[in-house]
């Protein structure tokens, strides 16, 4: 990885995947600092996949990367 990407990487708040579901049956991405429903697939890239969430905390509407791991496999 670039410098630059691993910098993002070491300073990107970690989100762990969640089995329970919001009241509209969406899964939850937690993080130390606010838990995000998703909403839907966006887009895929070399790096990860692309999901639309929202802030559970604000209800703002956010785009989350999901970083492939070592093995090219994604959660999602
Ligand atoms: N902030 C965003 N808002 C809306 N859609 C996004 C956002 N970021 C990424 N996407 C969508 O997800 C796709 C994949 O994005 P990603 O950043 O993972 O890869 P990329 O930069 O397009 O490609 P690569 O990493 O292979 O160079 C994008 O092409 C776009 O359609």
């Amino acid at each position: 990885l670039q410098t630059q990407t691993q910098t993002e990487l070491l300073n990107t708040d970690p989100l762990f995947f969640l089995s329970t579901l919001t009241a509209a049956e969406r899964p939850v991405l937690r993080s130390s600092t606010a838990d995000y429903s998703i909403l839907e697939r966006i887009g895929e890239g070399s790096f990860g996949k692309v999901l639309k969430c929202q802030n559970l905390k604000n209800n703002k509407t956010v785009a989350v990367k999901i970083i492939k791991d070592a093995n090219g496999q994604c959660l999602f």
